[in-house]
């Protein structure tokens, strides 16, 4: 179990949700379950988190930032498109994009998951494909809501990893595997800080990292379904975490 005080502090993102009658933030066990299982003390983020005070005192408690799924899509206008989004969760985007900020400027680890990849998309100046459906060159990359949960998040399609990035040095020797899909979303550019890290067969991509950054991971999937169970989710949480325990020491020493 080790001392507490050791783990390193991942914030974790939530959602709005409306349950009952009440809005509500939430979080998927899942998630917190896939920081738990290697070794990361995860907190959970409310969305005031982001009034700039609040911020300035949470930055120094983390030492890692964790950014979930979520059936809810980034504002349009966030990369220069009209017209609304009904699925849309305004909290979420701006305490999202604040973290991404804060974690390429101060080398905070980050690990964005869906949702979380699109925002690290859209927060560095890239853009989305707000319906891939609607464009003829991509795989259906949504899941069936008619089938049980297990099912929907089963392996999917292809991913082709690139060389030479973050990923590649995470699995090596893994240069093409299978992963479970459950976007409508995805990324259309992206901005001069991101790198490609990986591309299902239709070309739609489906992994980045930040140039310069020991680890700003952003992949499309879900590595956290049964994270333990799956060798190489356990390796990107692992990578994870490493960075998060380095980050840690740093701040220790200083
Ligand atoms: N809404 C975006 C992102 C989709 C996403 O994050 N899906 C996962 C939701 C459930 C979970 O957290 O496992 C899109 O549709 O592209």
């Amino acid at each position: 179990m080790g001392n507490i005080f050791d783990k390193p502090v991942i914030g974790v993102v939530m959602c709005r949700n409306r349950i009952k009658g009440h809005e509500t933030q939430t979080l998927q066990e899942k998630y917190l379950n896939a920081v738990l299982n290697v070794g990361g003390l995860p907190v959970a983020l409310p969305h005031a988190l982001a009034e700039p005070e609040l911020f300035a005192a949470l930055l120094p408690k983390l030492d890692g930032i964790f950014l979930p799924g979520s059936p809810s899509n980034v504002q349009p206008h966030l990369y220069g498109e009209n017209g609304d989004e009904p699925d849309a969760d305004p909290g979420r985007d701006q305490l999202s994009i604040a973290l991404i900020n804060a974690a390429l400027e101060r080398r905070i680890p980050l690990f964005a998951i869906c949702r979380g990849m699109q925002e690290m998309v859209v927060a560095t100046g890239g853009t989305l494909y707000r319906r891939l459906c609607d464009h003829a060159q991509f795989l259906e990359h949504r899941e069936d809501a008619e089938l049980p949960v297990e099912q929907q998040y089963a392996p999917s399609h292809e991913v082709q990893v690139l060389e030479g990035g973050l990923l590649s040095a995470l699995i090596p020797g893994c240069s093409t595997f299978w992963v479970n899909s459950l976007h409508g979303q995805g990324a259309k550019t992206l901005g001069p800080q991101l790198r490609v890290e990986a591309r299902s067969q239709d070309g739609l991509v489906e992994a980045v990292s930040v140039h310069d950054h020991p680890y700003a991971l952003g992949v499309q999937w879900h590595p956290e379904w049964n994270s333990s169970e799956y060798a190489l989710s356990r390796l990107l949480l692992e990578g994870f975490i490493t960075a998060c325990q380095n980050y840690l020491a740093e701040k220790q020493r200083l």
